[in-house]
């Protein structure tokens, strides 16, 4: 059967654990066919990020034009941006609708504390999204307060909702307290709280991005919003604990996106 094609509109990772490079093994290893718009180079490994450089807003445009003339998307997700003007073009096609099941990641700083984006330009997007996906950092950048606990995740998430996505989550990997890797969904009418076990392991390059691409596909399979959420975590977890014993350069490395329904015992 043909695979549904999920577009990512996102930036390229030199060290393939986040951006373009693990969204489209996202795709690969859930039964979508991914497409990609690269909105700029990063020099990237697992130890940080050693340069971002956007691409021209008419090379974006290009790219998009192109894979838009010829697919017939079923989702699309968004990562990093790179520059505000890059986000308009982004929006002006989302705001053609010509965008489906709009994922919004709004990147803004890496694991590693590099700055990739500016909320000013995932704010362009943010009116198109049918879910955002901010982690707990990210959605205190944009609702300009501190968001820790899981209550202020809620709040948060609530109030992100209210400048345009009709889903809304608020991710807590970056919360290293306890066992629990706890998640908050807005779901238009009330929040719902998603808790996981914790995996534990240093290499957690690119979980957000791989987070969202695993939504945009269920998504593009035909999954209502929740249930996609839902299997994007299971997913993401699987993934991390797949490469826990894995040595992929020095730091922070990537999932193992492709092994993901592997047995426990077989990644001990
Ligand atoms: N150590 C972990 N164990 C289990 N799930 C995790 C872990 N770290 C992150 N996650 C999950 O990965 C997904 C992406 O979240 P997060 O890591 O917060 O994104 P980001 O990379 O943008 O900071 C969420 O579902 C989160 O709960
Ligand atoms: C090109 C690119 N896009 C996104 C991220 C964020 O991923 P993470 O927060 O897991 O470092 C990244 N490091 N690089």
């Amino acid at each position: 059967m043909t695979p549904p094609v999920v577009l990512t509109i996102a930036g390229s990772d030199s060290g393939a654990g986040a951006g373009i490079q693990a969204d489209l093994k996202v795709c690969a290893a859930l039964g979508a066919y991914g497409t990609s718009v690269v909105t700029a180079t990063t020099a990237q490994n697992t130890l940080g990020v050693f340069g971002a450089y956007p691409v021209l807003p008419d090379v974006v445009t290009a790219q998009l034009d192109a894979v838009l003339a010829d697919f017939s998307l079923r989702a699309v997700k968004t990562g990093m941006l790179g520059t505000p003007e890059i986000a308009s073009v982004v929006a002006a096609r989302a705001r053609a609708g010509l965008l489906p099941n709009l994922v919004v990641d709004p990147v803004l700083v890496s694991t590693s504390g590099h700055r990739l984006g500016v909320v000013g330009a995932a704010e362009r997007l943010l009116p198109y999204a049918l879910v955002t996906t901010p982690n707990s950092a990210e959605a205190a950048a944009i609702v300009g307060r501190p968001v820790t606990t899981p209550t202020e995740m809620a709040d948060a998430a609530r109030e992100i909702a209210s400048g345009g996505p009709r889903y809304v989550v608020v991710t807590g990997g970056d919360r290293t307290a306890g066992t629990e890797a706890v998640d908050v969904l807005w779901t238009g009418t009330e929040s719902q709280m998603l808790s996981g076990p914790r995996v534990d392991t240093p290499h957690t390059h690119g979980t957000g991005c791989s987070f969202s691409t695993a939504i945009a596909v269920r998504l593009g399979l035909g999954d209502p919003v929740p249930d996609a959420v839902r299997f994007a975590k299971v997913y993401v977890a699987a993934a991390l604990a797949g490469a826990r014993h894995w040595r992929l350069g020095g730091g922070r490395g990537p999932l193992d996106h492709l092994g993901w329904n592997r047995t426990t015992a077989d990644n001990d």
